[in-house]
């Protein structure tokens, strides 16, 4: 008698580094359309910019209700082909072709002390509909993170050490009771996706419920923007005993930038009256060195996308301000010296936050920093999250038909137009 297969290891299943080929994002954004190929670094790129606190200690997760729920449902966007082919792949491998409902999608990335002990991960009552795990490693075991080694309890592949790129399919019954070792060092990041044959737990349906709302709004001509909206504060507050950071805040502040107060908040930061972490959610500048930049971003979380995509785009960045020879008025950031008084103090303990989401490889970024290529970000981050949006717009409608999250996009996909009532770009508004 044949034997049944529970688990098994895909080397290779994304690429890593499509986004490296920067210079049309557009360009790679079909290209992943086309070919369905599936980029880590974008995905990283939304969890260091959108991620919150998770579910166990030392853990930070991203869900897709959550992108939606903070003006930043575009950002499901690059999900999307990635959880389509990890279904087709499930289905195929267990032989369960058009059974099932992807249930719960998530990047889940673990820092120093992170870790979970023997389990199945149907293990709950709450989570007995969950068929079949898929976990795709988005960054690698000793150039990224030391420690995270996932181990099966019995069977074949007994220790997995995970390497960006790979996937890892099992049951989530007790056939395949696993666990993964405490993270020692750096942040170990994951495409974690659960597989259901129980409608009721189907995720799209409920996000498209969601964005279906969001959808009927434009319709009825009410603009709005794809500008970040900030969760409750708790949600980003990582806290160790008397100390915390808010995870923003951190994530900005580790790749070298200071939180400063906008223009219009210099004299009102010192009141007492407000909460600090409020300060957050409220226009900020951002500093480096003895610089700010005299650009207002609409909150911190805006502030931490650009960041974000800076680093990850730098190197593109460099190259384009190289051509467009950063030299000319119309490219030259507009910099002031910075002066006391003008920073944030914020109740982050910055010690603990570079102790838990220490990266393990050096940044030449710090080096080589510049703040025309900083300009260059804003403006390609604000076209990056446009064409993600628009193409969000056109899609919506296929789903709420389908009741389904898909690509594949068809000549009259692609010539609907349904932007009118589009907000004004987020950088005149910001520059007046
Ligand atoms: O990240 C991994 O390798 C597995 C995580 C896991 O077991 C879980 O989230 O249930
Ligand atoms: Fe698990």
């Amino acid at each position: 008698m044949a034997v049944e297969h529970t688990r098994r290891y895909i080397r290779g299943f994304l690429s890593l580094d499509l986004c490296k080929v920067f210079p049309s994002f557009l360009f790679v954004f079909f290209y992943l359309l086309d070919l369905g190929c599936i980029c880590t670094q974008e995905l990283e790129f939304i969890h260091r910019s959108c991620g919150v606190v998770g579910y166990r200690p030392n853990v930070f997760s991203t869900t897709l209700s959550h992108l939606a729920a903070t003006n930043c449902a575009h950002l499901i966007l690059p999900f999307v082909a990635v959880r389509e082919k990890l279904k087709e792949k499930v289905e195929d491998f267990f032989g369960c072709e058009f059974e099932l409902f992807i249930e719960f999608t998530g990047l889940i990335s673990w820092c120093r002390g992170a870790s979970i002990g023997w389990h199945s991960d149907d293990n709950r009552p709450y989570l007995k509909q969950r068929d079949f795990a898929a976990v795709c490693y988005l960054n690698s075991h000793g150039k990224d993170f030391k420690g995270g080694v996932f181990r099966f309890k019995d069977g074949d592949l007994s220790s997995v050490i995970p390497i960006a790129g790979d996937v890892l399919i099992y049951t989530a019954d007790d056939r395949n009771v696993h666990s993964v070792d405490e993270v020692l060092e750096g942040e170990r990041l994951t495409l974690t996706v659960w597989f259901t044959r129980n409608s009721a737990h189907d995720e799209d349906a409920k996000l498209i419920s969601l964005l279906s709302q969001r959808f009927s709004d434009h319709e009825k001509g009410k603009s709005y923007s794809f500008s970040p909206l900030p969760a409750s504060d708790n949600m980003y507050w990582f806290s160790n005993g008397m100390s915390g950071f808010d995870i923003r805040c951190a994530r900005i502040q580790n790749l070298g930038f200071r939180i400063c107060s906008s223009k219009h908040q210099e004299f009102s930061t010192s009141d007492m009256a407000v909460d600090p972490l409020e300060l957050l959610n409220m226009p900020i500048r951002l500093a480096r060195g003895d610089k700010i930049f005299d650009m207002e971003f609409l909150n911190s979380l805006h502030g931490l996308q650009v960041v974000q995509f800076c680093h990850l785009k730098f190197s593109d960045l460099i190259a384009s301000r190289k051509k467009e020879d950063g030299g000319t008025e119309s490219t030259k950031p507009h910099l002031l010296d910075k002066v006391n008084g003008l920073e944030l103090v914020l109740p982050c303990d910055h010690q603990l936050a570079e102790k838990v989401l220490c990266s393990m490889s050096c940044d030449d970024e710090a080096l080589s920093f510049s703040w025309v290529a900083f300009k260059l970000a804003v403006t390609r981050w604000e076209e990056y999250m446009f064409s993600l949006y628009k193409e969000l717009l056109m899609l919506i409608p296929h789903w709420v038909f389908h009741q389904t999250i898909f690509l594949a996009p068809t000549t009259e996909q692609l010539s609907c137009n349904q932007f009118s009532g589009f907000e004004e770009p987020l950088q005149n508004k910001l520059q007046r």
